[in-house]
Order: structure tokens, then C-alpha cells, then sequence
């Protein structure tokens, strides 16, 4: 019934105004899904590779898409992400692309759901699913490689952990978001926005903090519910000669961790995204051991949606959570798993956008198909708000 007819692939904008690869699947029984593949700017070093989309498209063209239509049925998730890989035959998709893979595995996700007549969240997860909202995580003020001349730790991240419903989570992230314009305005500090709608002024990080801080209490006696906040340190863009370079700041491995865990408490942080190096497996431990009692350790350039780097992660004591970015990765299926694995482990698992989207939302249906504890995916702006809204409709089950 949902066997792949058509498997159509172009090249569309993104929010940087990038080319990415969109994809759309038709299957013979009429069934229609579309998706298209976010890209990253702090892109880890172990993560699939984004091809040129020209390139991608038509790698994909060539080695993919015949393989799939007229064969593979697009409700069977895992014969289409097998099907992509066999395609491509190398671990990382540098053959057609992990922006065609993505693209493709999402888009017939979207069309096996279509045939169904369910929401994607339901086809995804199934029948249970849909009970549970991710707290939704949101960057209200950033620099790094997100913005120039902007705070050297590249995510401040609103964290409304204590809102009763996910609507009022993304209300109050919100909130927070417009509280920090108008203290920006007050303290006449000019602030351009990043890549994902964060205010990105040209202030250190301990003024970020202070900032960001007072916006969170603002609007936390405004809501009547806690908001704490927490960070994506983004340190493997920093990681220079064994040492971290933030702006001025240059500390050892030994000093991050102090830096870190002294933040941790100081802030009463939430979490804190790749607060050391991609390949620092041991340090993350350290930092986990002394902090993974009262907050999230999370990370992203680290394991790369990757279930081998994530078992690596949990043998070592490496990290409490891990960030799930299906591009990274190549496939939902690969997703899905990477997931799986840090939920037997006691890892939380943290959907989450690029810094570069499109109006997409498969990873609302990814974290509410996964009961994902948390999402990432921005506060304002089109491509994050089109993530945000989808929650609130599967929420309002207005699908
Ligand atoms: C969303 C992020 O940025 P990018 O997409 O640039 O990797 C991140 O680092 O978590
Ligand atoms: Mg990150």
C-alpha cells in the first residue's frame, strides 16, 4: 500500500539563505511526504557529510532513488533508511550525501504516515505515543560560530522546565527572549540576531549571564512556574593546542571543568551542551561525575547521533544526555536508535534543530514519537517558531 512511486529531489533555500536538498515522496496508493535537510555551522568532525547539494542531489538521483521506487514501501521506516545506506555504501553518506539521505528518510517517513491517515508522531511511535511534550529548550542569546561579535559561548539557552503544558513552555521562551531585547534596549547595548533569532550583542559571556539571569527571573514570577538556563559551550570550536579559547579566556582541561562546574552551581544551570572537546571522552566524565547529579551534561559534536560514539560515551561514564540531530546521522531510523540506546542507559535525549533550517518539523514528531525529554529548537524567527507551533498543534491534537 505505501510502496515508493516516485522519489523527487531539488535544491530550495534555507534559512541562511544556503541551498539545501528538499525531497518528496510519493507512493503508489497516492500517499505524498516532504522533508527537507537543516545544515550546521559548529558541525562536529565525526558527524555523516552534507555534500554540495548539486552533488548530493544528483549522487542520489543516481544510486538512491532507483533503488527505492517501485521497491521499498515507505511504511517500512527501516527497509527505506537500509535502503539509503546500501545505496551509499560508505558509514558516513559521503557517497550520496547526508543532506539527500535525511531528506529522503524523512520524507518517506511523512508519506508512510500520509497513507495512514496518522500524524507522523503516531506512525513514528505508535499508538502510545503522543501523551508526552519535551521541554523545549530555547536560545535566547548567542555568538560562537552563530554570530560575529557576539558572546563567545555560543548558546544561552531558556530552560522552562516547571511549565505545566509545552505551549506555555514556548510562550515562556518566548517571554524570555523579548524580556533580554528590551534590557538590551535599556542598557543601549545594539544586538544584531545569529543564525537562529538569538539576540547575539557584543557582550562578554559573564555579562550574558548576568543578563540572561535577570530575564529568566523576570519572567519566571511573571509565569508563576521555574526557569532555569543552560548553555551549548560549543568547546570544540574552541578547542585550540590542547587548550580552550573563549575571547580572552584561555583555560586548560582541568580549568574548563572547574570553569563549568563553577558555573553549574553559580547558575543553578539546567544544561550544558558540549561544555569540552569532541574527543574528550575522559574530561566529560570528570565533569559528569562531579555534576551529573543536578544537571544535564549533554553531547552534540561528542557523539554525533552516533551509537557507536554514545556506547563509547557510556562505557566511560562520559556525559548524562545526548543531543539527536537526525543530519548528523543520515537516517530517522539511525535517530530512533541513538535515542533507544540513551533511554535504556538513563541518558536524556535532546531533539534538536541546526543552525540552518527550513520550515520542516519533523523533529517536533521525532521528540513527541520518542518521549524525548527535551527539544532544542530555537525561540523565534520562521524556521524555529514552524518547530514550536507544530508542538502546540500535536498538543492540541489539531492535526
Ligand atoms: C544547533 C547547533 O548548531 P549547528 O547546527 O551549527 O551545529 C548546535 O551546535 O547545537
Ligand atoms: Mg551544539
Amino acid at each position: 500500500m505505501t510502496r515508493i512511486e516516485t522519489v523527487r529531489l531539488r535544491a530550495v533555500l534555507d534559512s541562511r539563505g544556503n541551498k539545501t536538498v528538499e525531497a518528496d515522496v510519493l507512493t503508489e496508493s497516492g500517499g505524498f511526504g516532504r522533508a527537507a535537510a537543516p545544515s550546521g555551522a559548529s558541525t562536529g568532525e565525526y558527524e555523516a557529510i552534507e555534500l554540495p547539494v548539486n552533488e548530493a542531489i544528483a549522487a542520489a538521483r543516481e544510486h538512491a532513488v532507483p533503488r527505492l521506487e517501485g521497491r521499498v514501501y515507505a511504511g517500512d521506516q527501516r527497509e527505506v533508511d537500509e535502503t539509503l545506506r546500501a545505496a551509499d555504501g560508505t558509514e558516513d553518506f559521503s557517497e550520496i550525501g547526508a543532506n539527500s539521505a535525511v531528506a529522503i528518510s524523512m520524507a518517506a517517513a511523512k508519506a508512510g504516515a500520509d497513507v495512514l491517515g496518522a500524524p507522523l508522531y503516531q506512525h513514528l511511535g505508535g499508538a502510545f505515543r503522543g501523551g508526552n511534550f519535551p521541554v523545549p529548550l530555547g536560545n535566547v542569546v548567542g555568538g560562537g560560530e552563530h554570530a560575529q561579535e557576539a558572546t563567545a559561548i555560543q548558546e544561552f539557552l531558556a530552560a522552562p522546565v516547571g511549565a505545566p503544558s509545552v505551549k506555555d513552555a514556548v510562550f515562556a521562551n518566548a517571554q524570555v527572549h523579548a524580556e533580554i531585547g528590551d534590557l538590551l534596549e535599556e542598557r543601549d547595548t545594539p544586538a544584531a540576531k545569529g543564525d537562529e533569532g538569538a539576540w547575539a550583542p557584543p557582550i562578554s559571556d559573564a555579562d550574558a549571564f548576568e543578563l540572561v539571569a535577570e530575564a529568566v527571573e523576570t519572567v519566571e514570577d511573571e509565569v508563576g512556574f521555574e526557569i532555569k538556563f543552560g548553555l551549548d559551550m560549543a568547546a570544540a570550536e574552541t578547542f585550540e593546542d590542547g587548550e580552550y579559547v573563549y575571547g580572552d579566556e584561555v583555560r586548560s582541561t582541568e580549568e574548563q571543568i572547574d570553569y563549568v562546574a563553577g558555573l553549574v552551581d553559580e547558575y543553578d544551570l539546567a544544561y550544558v551542551e558540549d561544555p569540552l572537546d569532541e574527543d574528550a571522552y575522559e574530561a566529560f566524565a570528570e565533569l559528569t561525575d562531579r555534576v551529573g547529579d543536578r544537571t544535564l551534561i549533554c553531547g552534540d559534536d561528542l557523539f554525533v547521533t552516533n551509537v557507536e560514539r554514545l556506547e563509547d560515551g557510556i562505557e566511560e561514564g562520559a556525559g548524562n544526555s545526548i543531543l539527536i540531530k537526525p543530519n548528523q546521522i543520515g537516517t530517522l531510523s539511525d535517530a530512533f536508535d541513538a535515542i533507544e540506546l540513551a533511554t535504556r542507559n538513563g541518558y536524556e535525549s535532546v531533539v534538536s534543530h541546526r543552525s540552518g533550517e527550513t520550515e520542516d518539523t519533523t523533529i517536533a514528531h521525532l521528540a513527541v514519537a520518542t518521549d524525548a525529554p527535551f527539544i532544542k529548537t530555537g525561540t523565534v524567527q520562521g524556521e524555529r517558531t514552524a518547530k514550536l507551533n507544530e508542538l502546540i498543534r500535536i498538543a492540541d491534537e489539531a492535526l
